[in-house]
């Protein structure tokens, strides 16, 4: 097992990644201070539950703690505040209390909700996240958690962080091909954004990762979380820093809102926004074309999508990016690259400029 720490100004927490972690998740959460006498409530979907919670329940409940569980309908089209709003009362009947704590497990959509719940209820308690997507090796560390709004992703939302998160690798043996391409997304957008020689890791064992090796896969989780540490442990709330971990997502969050959530999984579109947000650096920044190249030559390595072929309109487009929560003043708002490995905010970008970009992405 493999450890590492975030270190945010009010609360330090580790990130367990290995082979067989949830087996050792009691001595881990007494490590935290989590005993026998607090109860806990399990939340997660449709598709994980019967997979690994009812195996989790079974095996905290055998170690003595009172744990419930809560599960919803599986998918993005359940991030919702009327779902959190069950999920409470679930919680409520179950009787948690201030001292209880949360298990988020599952993947991206359950870390969010889970943790939206944790940082809500009587105005919030701890929670863990346990991970169950490769895709979530971002989203379970950072403490963004939330729901999305009719208008737009995480529109609803709260910085709350978690006691710990526990990886387990072997519970990734079990994801659809297509969900591990997506977390394969925002393990790149780490290297990209950060480290050059993570891209050129990243190169060279791209075929190990999508045949899920056991020790690359926690390699990649490892060094994706060492970005994600180093850049939240600098700035927790996103007063600045932490915006680059958005490289990718003003487009990528635009194309998820106007298709509905239902075309593209999160890591889908942030793979088109960074092949997008790599050609604006170019036109803009004056970054070299290599950058380009060698951005969509790792995305369609890893056997990800960097062309949107569906003819979505494009005030629409436009609309969702301009609300972009990175955005001030109605400006269109991008993270874009100087070179590989180094990003920045940039700020009033012309519409013209991002008009062009989608046509370049785009195969209508
Ligand atoms: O942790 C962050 O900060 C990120 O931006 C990571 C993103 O990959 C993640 O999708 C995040 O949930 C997006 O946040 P948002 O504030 O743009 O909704
Ligand atoms: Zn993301």
């Amino acid at each position: 097992m493999r450890t590492l720490t975030v270190n945010t100004s009010n609360q330090c927490y580790s990130i367990h990644i290995g082979r067989g972690t949830y087996q050792m998740l009691p001595r881990l959460m007494k490590e935290v201070g989590v005993e026998k006498d607090r109860k806990l409530m399990v939340i997660t979907d449709s598709s994980v539950a019967p997979l690994y919670g009812q195996s989790l329940q079974a095996s905290l409940r055998a170690e003595g703690y009172q744990v419930g569980m809560t599960v919803f309908p599986a998918g993005e089209e359940s991030k919702n505040l009327s779902v959190v709003e069950r999920v409470i009362g679930d919680c409520l009947q179950f009787g948690l209390d201030r001292s209880s704590v949360v298990l988020a497990l599952g993947g991206g959509v359950v870390g969010d909700l889970a943790g939206f719940v944790a940082a809500t209820y009587m105005r919030g308690i701890p929670f863990i996240q346990l991970p169950t997507t490769l895709l979530a090796h971002d989203s379970s560390v950072g403490g963004k958690v939330g729901v999305n709004h009719a208008l737009g992703k995480n529109y609803i939302g709260a910085f709350h962080q978690p006691l710990m998160v526990v990886f387990d690798v072997d519970v990734l043996r079990s994801l659809p091909a297509r969900q591990v391409h997506s977390g394969l997304a925002e393990v790149a957008k780490h290297a990209l954004i950060w480290d050059v020689s993570f891209v050129e890791w990243l190169e060279a064992h791209a075929e190990e990762l999508l045949a899920l090796s056991p020790e690359r896969l926690t390699e990649a989780i490892f060094r994706g979380c060492e970005v994600k540490s180093a850049v939240v442990s600098q700035d927790e709330k996103e007063l600045g820093i932490r915006s680059i971990l958005n490289y990718g997502h003003t487009i990528g969050h635009a194309l998820e809102a106007v298709s509905g959530y239902r075309v593209y999984t999160h890591g889908e579109a942030v793979a088109i926004g960074m092949a997008g947000a790599s050609r604006l650096s170019v036109r803009l920044l004056g970054a070299p074309g290599e950058l380009v190249d060698r951005t969509e030559q790792l995305l369609r390595r890893l056997r990800l999508p960097i062309r949107y072929a569906e003819n979505w309109p494009l005030p629409a487009l436009l609309e969702a990016m301009k609300k972009d929560k990175k955005a001030r003043g109605g400006q269109y708002t991008f993270v874009l690259s100087r070179k590989l490995g180094q990003v920045e905010m940039v700020r009033g970008i012309e519409e013209a400029e991002i008009v062009q970009t989608l046509k370049e992405i785009s195969t209508q």
